[in-house]
């Protein structure tokens, strides 16, 4: 017999199907969404926890007129699964492929983009109060985990929701994980509901009610019906989020369908703000990833058999340089303190976190609150070092310049992931951050050639006397060795790689290398570079620049970061201010675009950012007639 997932199109075609055919194609979904990310990579604990919910979900609403918001959205592969992108499940997150969030222009059932975490309420009660205002009928329904639920943003929207009294489901999925361990007092308290034995109760008796009838469909509806007057049992009294304007249902079993699809059912008859409550397992199905739900909760390809990583490098990465470090640099520093927004392990704090306990703290998904307390920390005498990728800094770009510059504090940025990170795409590539910091004043900005020269900056920017943003790449360094001892270097000091006469290459950050091998490339050419490693995007070496594009004429700067605002936009900033404004330069990196989902190397090849591209910009530089009085 073929599989379910054959016939599913669309999803209205798991309406047709029995419980027991849900259950079935739950397994089918769980195997695919297996053998796609073990070759292609992907969020696999959380897209195996959430199927049978799915499952429910799409059962009982009836996408695209009503709307299913996934919070995040790295939980969305089953979803992709059975609304006609099954074919292209195989091209998942890979260039030109699928790609591994919600995305409206690829499909009408993803009804909002998302990536980064906390906006499904805000982005539901929008789409809520536009259907109540052009008078249509759809219910709006987000998904949103106990991670997603530590964020501000879901706690400002529940609040306005609640104060509005909207038709709006809210479906808390659950799993007692962020990335790591979830963390907080309202994770707590889940905890104590789930705990609480009217769980139990309320559990059983949808359970014994839905094993009296003999098929599900129309039924549900029946047994919603029924229970209306046994909802009591199903709220547990004195709930936050009754108390913010939400009738509560659950905690439910987000494993087993039947009962999920009566209060589901239920949430969408009841009107007003509706909070569904769902108790699932992370990783369910595949016992590696239940086991090590941190690990596999976004992974490269692996061997499904043992769950071992396929592609493993001898090089350190950044992130294991910073946080190698920094620990090392907190023994002889009580003063340092680390903080991270649910990134533990992202950023390689693990290590600090286990030997520095009392000088680690771990907020949540709450970007903006980690900023502030850091700029607390700062103003109370310490060092603090928040370490967050590029894209979720943006969330925090008020508290930068309000609470940290503006005071001038010495609170350390050590911004992982900037530049382009890869399959996650457009919602996670760190190409902003040279535009929206270097706009700020007090703020100082370095980004390391390599590994190497990362430690010496994190050094550096800890015994800065003001705010200090330390950028750097996802996955792996040179592969340079490592000086025994982090030491200071200059700030404001470029290092000038090679020099010559035609042409300057002023490249910054993991550029340098590009810059290096397109200076060795055009030699052999017989041109000679001037190649510089800029380190700072502020303050700029201003003389070293001036000096160098002065003598060469020509300038080419080369940065992984879009172009508006950013390194290459300094340069000619500092060259106009001076009145050099005859020298030719050329900037290369991102256009005014998103950039989408990839591998790094195709997205570089695809911008730009290789040796053999500057050596084109180079030579058709050359080629061009020299500018007078400039050589
Ligand atoms: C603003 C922001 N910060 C950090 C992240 C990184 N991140 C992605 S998923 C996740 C954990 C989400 O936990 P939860 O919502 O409970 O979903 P689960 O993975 O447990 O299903 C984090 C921290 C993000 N996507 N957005
Ligand atoms: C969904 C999300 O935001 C994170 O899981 C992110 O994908 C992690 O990226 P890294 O793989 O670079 O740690
Ligand atoms: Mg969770």
């Amino acid at each position: 017999m073929g599989k379910y997932l054959d016939q599913i199109n669309a999803p209205k075609d798991i309406k047709s199907l029995t419980l027991a055919q849900l259950d079935k194609l739950a397994s089918e979904i769980r195997e695919e969404i297996i053998t796609t990310v073990a070759h292609n990579g992907g969020h696999l604990a959380p897209n195996l926890g959430v199927v049978e919910l799915t499952l429910a979900l799409h059962y009982v609403f009836r996408t695209p007129v009503d709307k299913i918001i996934w919070d995040v959205g790295h939980q969305c592969y089953g979803h992709k699964l059975i609304t006609g992108r099954r074919e292209q499940f195989n091209t998942l997150r890979r260039y030109g492929g699928l790609s591994g969030f919600p995305r409206p222009d690829e499909s009408e059932h993803d009804a909002f983009a998302t990536g980064h975490s906390s906006t499904s309420i805000s982005a539901a009660l929008g789409m809520a109060l536009a259907r109540d205002y052009k008078r249509e009928n759809s219910s709006v329904v987000a998904v949103i985990g106990d991670g997603a639920m530590t964020g501000g943003m879901a706690f400002e929207a529940l609040n306005h929701a609640g104060h509005l009294k909207t038709d709006l489901i809210v479906v808390l999925n659950d799993n007692e994980m962020s990335i790591s361990h979830n963390v907080g007092a309202m994770s707590g308290y889940l905890s104590r509901i789930r705990t609480d034995p009217k769980y139990s109760k309320s559990k059983d008796e949808i359970e014994q009610l839905l094993r009296r009838i003999p098929s599900i469909g129309s039924t549900v509806l029946k047994v919603a019906e029924r229970l209306k007057d046994g909802l009591k049992y199903l709220m547990v009294p004195g709930m936050i989020f009754e108390e913010l304007g939400f009738t509560y249902l659950g905690p439910i079993d987000g494993h087993n369908i039947g009962p999920m699809l009566v209060t589901l059912e239920q949430a969408k008859n009841l009107g007003g703000p509706v909070l569904v409550h769902v108790i699932t397992e992370k990783g369910r199905g595949y016992g590696p990833a239940v086991q090590k739900a941190d690990k596999f909760h976004g992974i490269g390809p692996f061997d499904i058999d043992s769950g071992d990583c396929l592609k493993k490098s001898d090089v350190s990465t950044y992130t294991e340089v910073f946080g190698n470090t920094l620990t090392r640099l907190a023994g002889d520093n009580p003063d340092i303190i680390a903080i991270t927004a649910a990134m533990c392990s992202g950023t390689g704090l693990s290590d600090f976190a286990q030997k520095f306990p009392k000088r680690f703290f771990d907020v949540g998904i709450a970007e903006q609150h980690a900023v502030t307390m850091a700029a607390g920390i700062a103003k109370s005498g310490l060092r603090p070092v928040v370490a967050v990728y590029s894209t979720f800094l943006q969330r925090a770009y008020d508290q930068i310049i309000h609470d940290v510059c503006l005071q001038n504090l010495p609170v350390v940025f050590a911004v992982d992931r900037g530049g382009i990170v890869g399959d996650d795409g457009p919602t996670h590539h760190g190409v902003f951050d040279y535009s929206f910091l270097r706009s700020i004043p007090n703020i100082t900005i370095m980004a390391p050639a390599d590994e190497n020269e990362l430690q010496h900056m994190l050094f550096t920017a800890i015994k800065q006397n003001g705010p200090c943003a330390l950028r750097y790449p996802r996955g792996t360094g040179v592969g340079v060795v490592l000086d025994a001892v982090p030491a200071p270097i200059t700030v404001g000091e470029a290092e000038v790689i090679t020099e010559g006469k035609d042409i300057t290459l002023l490249a910054v950050g993991n550029m340098v290398q590009v810059a290096r091998k397109a200076g060795v490339m055009l030699k052999e050419q017989g041109i000679l570079a001037t190649v510089i490693n800029a380190r700072f995007v502020k303050p700029l070496d201003e003389n070293c620049i001036i000096k160098h594009a002065m003598r060469t004429g020509r300038v080419i700067t080369i940065e992984e970061n879009v172009l508006a605002g950013g390194f290459g936009a300094a340069v000619l900033e500092l060259l106009q201010a001076a009145g050099y404004t005859g020298i030719q330069v050329k900037s290369i990196g991102i256009p005014d675009d998103f950039v989408e989902h990839g591998t790094q190397s195709e997205l570089r090849r695809k911008y730009g950012l290789i040796p053999e591209n500057v050596v084109d910009t180079a030579l058709s530089m050359i080629n061009r007639r020299k500018i007078k009085g400039i050589k």
